[in-house]
């Protein structure tokens, strides 16, 4: 079973100056640093094409790098490969399976594969864990998508790892099932586990990771505390309607933007450091009209994240 240093590491995964190049030339990650601190549930995201899955296909020991260090629970991938593979369960993308083993002979097989004891395998207890019990002994290609998806969850988990990357875990799977899938996240996290997914889903980023790393063109460009990452959203938006129908939209020094959404409505876009709400509003009705309604919107990670990937 994993074999840990003497004492457990500051970073789960630190990464230094990765660099990796596809045969044809293709440079998928550009000298790229990430250290990802022990007990978090750790986002990386980034649009298409920036560097994700070769990243954690590197960790996975499933792609050659082309230079640089991967150090995973401080076992560096060439130094020590062996420990640095125990040390980490990773969940890919694509679903793949024998779809003539049942998901309790996968977890058997996945554990054998690992070296696991016997008297020491989990399977069932993770297939209860991920709400599989009652497949237990059912072919794997008899299994939705999203059944799948939390049996390679599972699959994963076999060695207990201390670190879980999940690799767009949640692409098609339903909401309902989206959240029992985070909920077991969850339950890892607080027993000690260091979580890694890459999402397109900002909002779950959002929700779920403590702190998001943002890789665009095969580099690291953000990497914060979630709720940090989101205060740096410079934009709000306040929908104002009025009482009468709009001709030419009214403007202010305090409007950064602003548009005719409705005869009767404006959205206006402000910076938060330069403006607040009261001098919007204000601004509205110095201009002769009469505000009915006021509906505001808070800047999401989303607004961050094309912000930042737009500008790179
Ligand atoms: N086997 C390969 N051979 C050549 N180029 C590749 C290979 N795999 C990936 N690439 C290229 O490397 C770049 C990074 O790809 P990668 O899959 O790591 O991105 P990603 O951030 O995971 O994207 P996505 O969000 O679409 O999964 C892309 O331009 C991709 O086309």
């Amino acid at each position: 079973m994993t074999e840990t240093p003497a004492s457990a590491p500051e970073a789960a995964i630190e990464i230094s100056n990765l660099t990796k190049i596809y045969k044809g030339g293709k440079r998928a990650l550009d000298g790229m640093n990430l250290s990802i601190p022990r007990g978090q549930i750790y986002g990386l995201l980034g649009p298409n094409g920036a560097g994700k899955s070769t990243t954690i296909n590197i960790l996975a020991g499933m792609v050659n790098k082309t230079s640089g260090t991967a150090r995973i629970w401080g076992f560096d991938t060439d130094v020590n490969p062996r420990n640095a593979k125990n040390s980490i369960g990773i969940v890919p993308q694509e679903i793949v399976f024998d779809p003539f083993f049942t998901p309790f002979e996968t977890l058997e097989n996945q554990a054998g594969y690992y070296g696991v004891p016997k008297g020491q395998r989990r399977s069932m207890e993770l297939l209860r864990a991920v709400h599989l019990e009652d497949k237990a002994h059912a072919y794997a290609r008899t299994l939705s998508g999203g059944m799948k998806r939390r049996l390679l969850v599972a699959k994963a988990m076999v060695h207990s790892p201390p670190i879980l990357v999940l690799d767009e875990p949640t692409a098609g799977v339903d909401v309902q099932l989206r959240q029992q899938l985070w909920a077991y996240v969850r339950e890892l996290n607080a027993l000690g586990v260091t979580i890694v997914l890459t999402t397109h889903y900002l909002e779950e980023a959002e929700e779920l990771c403590d702190r998001i790393g943002i890789i665009n063109h095969g580099r690291l460009i953000a990497d914060k505390p979630t709720r940090e990452l989101v205060d740096m959203a410079q934009e709000k938006v306040v929908q104002v309607t009025v009482d009468r129908d709009i001709t030419t939209p009214p403007d202010a020094p305090c409007f950064e933007k602003v548009e005719r959404s409705g005869d009767r409505t404006l959205t206006i876009t402000y910076l938060k450091d330069r403006a607040n709400a009261g001098q919007v509003l204000s601004a509205v009705q110095a201009s002769g009209l009469a505000i009915v309604d006021v509906v505001t919107r808070d800047p999401d990670l989303e607004d961050v994240f094309l912000n930042l990937t737009a500008a790179a």
